[in-house]
């Protein structure tokens, strides 16, 4: 039985701009994502049984709930093979960290089963199918650097250097709801101007988040002592950005023990896409 193993990778907002917010409670916003060599590792492997299990690190999350179940029974009409999928989950990424990992394990899985299961989905088929299991999915599906607009799901190529991230989990869980709804929430970022710069931009949510969470805003003035350093997406992981690895792991080595963090950089393709085509490479062999 076939058996294919990728990397969920974390994404980074590396800013968060909030335009407004619409009649239905969501917010018009401008970010640009990253996507990061770091993530969560999923093993996919076909079974007999026509059904969806996992295994691995699912503490919590009852299996209906979770964002693979979810993404692979997304995927059940265009199934054309009469086998089911086992999915092995080793968690790297913090939950509720703002680096994606729900997501981008609900994108992975999509792409991963779309393959197993002989589904032949386009990737703008499953962005949309992964619009319908979270905000962030269809970036992840589409695996670029890139512009997000909208509510996030207008998504524009965006070309980026490539560069070297710490990022710190400050061991805070932060809800994407209770961020959105809070009513200190500023939502009055006006739209980018042709011509913009990185410089010009910010993070609309960190202020609050840093109000509400006192362990954001001390990881935030620990990392800024060295480097320049954001809150992605409603938080709480905070990332520094260097120009090397060793500048970015020197700092790491001296990161307070309640905190956790990891050093990665950033890919203008992500990891999984890397990971499938080199698999399918060989499946042709
Ligand atoms: C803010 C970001 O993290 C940026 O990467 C995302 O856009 C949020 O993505 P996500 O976690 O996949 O979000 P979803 O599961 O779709 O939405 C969670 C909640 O966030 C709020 N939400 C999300 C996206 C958006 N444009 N406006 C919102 O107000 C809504 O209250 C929604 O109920
Ligand atoms: N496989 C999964 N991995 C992580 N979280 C999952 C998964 N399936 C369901 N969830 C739920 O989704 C919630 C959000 O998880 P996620 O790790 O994507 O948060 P996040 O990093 O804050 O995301 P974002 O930046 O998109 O807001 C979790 O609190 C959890 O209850």
């Amino acid at each position: 039985m076939k058996t294919l193993t990728l990397t969920a990778p974390a994404k980074l907002n590396l800013f968060l701009h909030i335009n407004g917010r619409r009649a239905d409670g969501y917010h018009e916003l401008e970010t640009l994502f990253t996507m990061l060599d770091y993530g969560d590792e999923l093993t996919f492997s076909l079974i007999k049984q026509d059904v969806v299990e996992i295994g691995g690190d699912v503490a919590g999350i009852p299996l209906q709930e979770n964002l693979i179940y979810r993404a692979a029974e997304a995927l059940r009409p265009y199934k054309q093979s009469p086998f089911g999928a086992h999915v092995q989950l080793v968690k790297k990424l913090p939950m509720g960290g703002g680096v994606g990992g729900g997501s981008s394990d609900a994108a992975t899985t999509l792409l991963a089963l779309n393959t197993l299961w002989q589904c032949d989905l386009s990737l703008d088929q499953l962005a949309d199918i992964g619009l319908s299991l979270g905000a962030d999915v269809p970036v992840f599906v589409r695996g670029k650097t890139a512009l997000a607009q909208g509510v996030g799901e207008k998504l524009s190529p965006y070309t980026l250097a490539t560069k070297h991230y710490l990022v710190v989990f400050p061991n805070v869980h932060v809800g994407t709801v209770e961020v959105f709804t809070h009513p200190e929430l500023p939502r009055n970022t006006p739209k980018l101007s042709e011509g913009w710069t990185i410089d010009q931009t910010h993070n609309d949510c960190q202020a609050l988040v840093k109000k509400l969470y006192p362990e954001v805003e001390k990881t935030l003035s620990w990392l800024l002592k060295y480097a320049p350093s954001r809150m992605t997406g409603t938080g709480g992981c905070c990332f520094a950005e260097f120009d090397s690895a060793q500048a970015a792991q020197r700092v790491l080595e001296q990161l307070p023990s309640h905190w956790t963090g990891f050093v990665t950089q950033s890919a203008s393709e992500s990891i999984a896409h890397r990971q499938l085509a080199a698999w399918r490479k060989d499946e042709v062999k």
